[in-house]
């Protein structure tokens, strides 16, 4: 077996007290692999979302242990977990904050260009990831010009754009029709396996079963089940 990119140690996660005490995450430990998709479901309210954002660094749990690509990532300061998040991290959320006034191309190219890269070697990568979502038309197109679904799109090519091994997606699909859905689930599937991704995502569409290595199911903060479906 290869080694978890992802490792959380007996993670607890609290909010409220007293008479409100909310255990979201109730000690909860898991490993998560390179090209590998998984697929965290449960009910609403379980902790899928808690569990993300404490594996992702957005949100600290109460006590635990939660390594990155080897690095405790809980035991950093503030500045340099940003600065992890935003090297080896991509997030995809349902509402994805695009900038109004940019082309699809330049939402890709100008996180790019903050990060220090060259502009030509930018808009190539831009030209290519846009490509690969199935845009290259609609490049010189700004958010109000496209669909919910184009835009999730463009978006997910930004994220894919600096390369993140580590992907958390939450319910990245369920604002989409049928058609955008399956190209997104499709497109996360492909970057765990094309670019060797973790990829951990919250989902309630079952039409992301079919593209999952691997499904967790979340009850009271805690793993209920763990399996690896059979594939077809
Ligand atoms: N910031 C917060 N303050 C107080 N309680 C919270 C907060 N965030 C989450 N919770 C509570 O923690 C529990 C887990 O929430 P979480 O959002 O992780 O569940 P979920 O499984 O993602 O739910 P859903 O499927 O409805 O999105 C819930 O009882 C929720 O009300």
């Amino acid at each position: 077996m290869k080694n978890a990119v992802v490792v959380a140690k007996d993670v607890v996660k609290t909010f409220g007290q007293g008479d409100t005490l909310i255990t979201a995450m109730d000690h909860l430990s898991l490993e998560l692999y390179s090209s590998e998709m998984t697929l965290v479901k449960g009910p609403s309210g379980s902790g899928k979302s808690t569990l993300i954002s404490s594996l992702g660094g957005l949100q600290r749990p109460n006590s635990g242990e939660v390594h990155v690509l080897g690095e405790a990532i809980w035991s950093k300061k503030e500045g340099e977990l940003d600065d992890f998040r935003a090297k080896h991290c991509g997030f995809v959320f349902q509402s994805m904050g695009l900038f109004a006034s940019l082309t699809a191309h330049e939402q890709i190219v100008l996180p790019l260009q903050y990060m220090g890269s060259d502009f030509k070697i930018a808009s190539k990568i831009a030209d290519e990831l846009l490509e690969e979502v199935g845009l290259g038309h609609r490049r010189n197109n700004r958010p109000a010009q496209m669909s919910g679904g184009e835009n999730q799109r463009v978006a997910i090519a930004r994220m894919l754009a600096k390369e993140p091994k580590i992907i958390f997606a939450d319910e990245p699909t369920s604002a989409l029709d049928s058609k955008n859905g399956q190209i997104v689930a499709d497109l996360l599937h492909r970057s765990a396996k094309l670019h060797d991704a973790m990829v951990l995502c919250v989902t309630h569409d079952d039409r992301l079963t079919g593209h999952a290595d691997r499904i967790l199911t979340i009850e009271d903060g805690k793993i209920f089940s763990d399996t690896r479906p059979a594939k077809q």
